[in-house]
């Protein structure tokens, strides 16, 4: 039996933005108190990123202790470590703001940049070695952490991470992590986890906003089955249930 899927709709893209705030900031804590700390997966994109500045500007910012917390990214775009482009560039607008409440560098996981790998493939390869390392050490049988968040923004194409309609990325098996290319979003060279290992998590939090992704939206929640190397956002589920966290624009076709 699969976990329940969820839909929930907010007016506009500021309101989604505060409602995701909010729950990452309850998510956070209830992990935290039931384990003694909290790994979160990130996404880039445009909600996405509004989430996290609503985090930063918060009131409840302060009730979690940041120390404790992991972070990880679902996908990067694979350019110079200081672009612009970077998702982890852009969480700066959380990240930037926690280091004076306490947030552990360490526990900070960005996916690898072109300075630092030939490849999207190294890179790949060494998260997926990263992702290994941190199961070992929380003790987690099998290669990847137990990641209690994992966000997903989606494209008007319905992409997930960056793994891409009817792209190589969306049909690759057996690997936790992959290299992209010829992303048909710009950047084309990008670094990804793979459903394999979205599908892991406990709860996974599709954060949609804008009418432009109201097409996909209504596919992916839509009645008619869809195979997931076609419309990704079909294909991700979280092992406790999978959220999507939508404004009513996008939400206009569910
Ligand atoms: O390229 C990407 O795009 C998606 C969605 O972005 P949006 O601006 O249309 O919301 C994002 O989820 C992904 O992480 C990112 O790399």
């Amino acid at each position: 039996m699969s976990a329940k899927r969820h839909v929930v709709i907010h007016p506009d893209l500021p309101a989604t933005a505060a409602a995701v705030a909010a729950r990452l900031v309850t998510a956070i804590l209830d992990a935290q108190a039931a384990r003694g700390e909290a790994s979160i997966v990130l996404t880039g994109g445009t909600l996405g990123i509004a989430s996290l500045k609503a985090v930063a500007d918060s009131p409840a910012l302060g009730s979690v202790d940041w120390s404790r917390v992991n972070f990880y990214w679902g996908d990067e775009r694979f350019v110079e470590s200081g672009s612009p482009d970077r998702n982890a560039v852009q969480a700066e607008v959380l990240l930037g703001v926690l280091d004076a409440h306490g947030l552990d560098r360490g526990r900070v996981h960005a996916m690898g940049a072109a300075d630092d790998f030939r490849t999207p493939e190294e890179a790949a390869a060494a998260y997926a070695h990263l992702l290994e390392r941190e199961a070992s050490d929380e003790g987690t049988a099998g290669s990847l952490p137990v990641f209690d968040v994992l966000m997903l923004g989606m494209g008007p194409d319905s992409h997930v991470a960056s793994l891409f309609p009817d792209h190589a990325g969306a049909a690759a098996g057996g690997a936790t992590v992959i290299g992209v290319h010829d992303s048909p979003k710009p950047p084309p060279l990008r670094v990804s986890l793979t459903f394999e290992a979205i599908n892991t998590a406990r709860a996974v939090w599709l954060v949609v906003a804008g009418a432009d992704k109201a097409p996909a939206a209504g596919v992916a929640l839509g009645q008619e089955p869809v195979a997931r190397e076609r419309v990704p956002a079909s294909g991700v589920s979280g092992t406790q249930g999978t959220w999507w966290l939508m404004d009513a624009a996008a939400a206009a076709l569910v």
